[in-house]
């Protein structure tokens, strides 16, 4: 397989580049730049250690033609101008940003401040979350790759929502993230001396990622209402938890919900799902593609506590991108994604 990674100088390119470079099926990679074309790629990321790469102009007439998959790792207002250029022909696109994710276009612009990708763009745009998606992925021409805090935070709300177990109108969200969620550019706010040492909330009930989880949850339950959630920044580089906080309709035992849980993700590779009374932590899942779940009950307010833990730019990015590219080429899912998380 030719493979092209848009934005490889990115914490998502670099990433996707790592799992690439391992994967058994892919022959040949191309990295492409907006701003360093002609650069080894080693000289920005001295790592690869590899004189190989070369970062290389946009050439989208001549990608289409020659590579299967190009990823776009590319911040939001990018990838709805080049994904029109970029299809067509033999390649797939798999869209790392959010602008192919949402179905409602003015919903994109009133979240993102962009204009939002043409409604046949849209249209033909499938969200890949594998757990979920499966079937739509495989026949997909372009796949708009779930965010990070979606990602835990719908994999953690699916067994209990598809099942109408929860009332819709209470759902609160409550996550945190490391710092490269914010991606490669410093800012006063990722500034180490300000995260250091510190635990900052944002965005609150301003955040991108709320109209993508609420269009998810109407999939599921037809009754599903805005939910409250808040991001908050922590000093770790990679991790992602969501602890979400549901109502449960009526009674369940504790066993009963980890069971339902269990079953709902048995055949599901990526995804594990803790004893009662077992939680995850973000090292669980570190430089993996796993997603890691542990539920509470309490039995005094009938409100269950989901725990749902990933690595941003793996399942959260970059690895769940290459999870969509297996399934859309055929492949076994797990293809050079069956590394277990880095410890310590
Ligand atoms: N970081 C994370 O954990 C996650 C990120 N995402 C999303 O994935 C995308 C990539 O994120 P991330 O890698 O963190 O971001 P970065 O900011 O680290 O990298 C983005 C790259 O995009 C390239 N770029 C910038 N402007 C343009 C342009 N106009 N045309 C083409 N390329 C451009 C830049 O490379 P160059 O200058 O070389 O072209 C840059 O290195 C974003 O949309 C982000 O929101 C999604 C889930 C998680
Ligand atoms: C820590 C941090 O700043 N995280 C970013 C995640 C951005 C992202 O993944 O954006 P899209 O999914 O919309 O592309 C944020 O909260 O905005």
């Amino acid at each position: 397989m030719e493979i092209g990674i848009v934005g490889a100088t990115g914490y998502g390119g670099v990433e996707l580049f790592r799992l690439l470079n391992g994967h058994p099926e892919v022959k040949t990679i191309k990295l492409y730049s907006s701003t360093q074309s002609g650069e080894f790629f080693q000289e920005i990321y001295s790592h690869v250690n590899n004189e190989e790469y070369v970062l290389q102009e946009l050439a989208p007439e001549q990608m289409k033609e020659q590579l299967d998959i190009i990823f776009l790792a590319t911040p939001a207002g990018v990838s709805s101008e080049l994904t029109p250029q970029l299809t067509g022909g033999k390649g797939k696109v798999i869209d790392l940003s959010g602008d192919l994710r949402l179905k409602d276009r003015e919903a994109y612009t009133n979240w993102y401040k962009n204009e939002a990708a043409t409604e046949e763009i849209i249209e033909q745009s499938v969200y890949g979350l594998p757990e979920w998606n499966k079937e739509e992925i495989q026949s997909a021409e372009i796949i708009a790759n779930p965010g990070c805090y979606p990602t835990a935070t719908l994999i953690g709300l699916g067994p209990v929502l598809n099942k109408q177990l929860a009332d819709p109108s209470r759902i609160i969200i409550d996550a945190k993230s490391g710092v490269s969620g914010a991606g490669k550019k410093a800012s006063p706010v990722t500034h180490f001396a300000n995260t250091q040492e510190n635990f900052r909330i944002y965005k609150v009930n301003q955040h991108q990622h709320i109209p993508e989880i609420e269009q998810q949850l109407l999939r599921w339950d037809a009754d599903a209402e805005p939910v409250t959630f808040s991001t908050h920044l922590v000093p770790m580089t990679r991790g992602i938890m969501s602890t979400i906080y549901v109502d449960l309709k009526a009674s369940h035992s504790l066993d009963e919900l980890v069971d339902l849980y269990q079953q709902t993700y048995q055949d599901e590779p990526f995804v594990r799902v803790r004893k009662a009374g077992e939680f995850p932590c973000t090292r669980d899942v570190y430089a993996s593609n796993y997603c890691d779940i542990g539920l509470a009950l309490d039995e005094r307010t009938g409100r269950l506590t989901i725990v749902a833990v990933i690595d941003n730019l793996m399942k959260g990015a970059a690895s769940q991108a290459v999870q969509n590219m297996n399934l859309v080429l055929g492949l076994n899912e797990t293809t050079g994604l069956t590394h277990i998380s880095l410890y310590p």
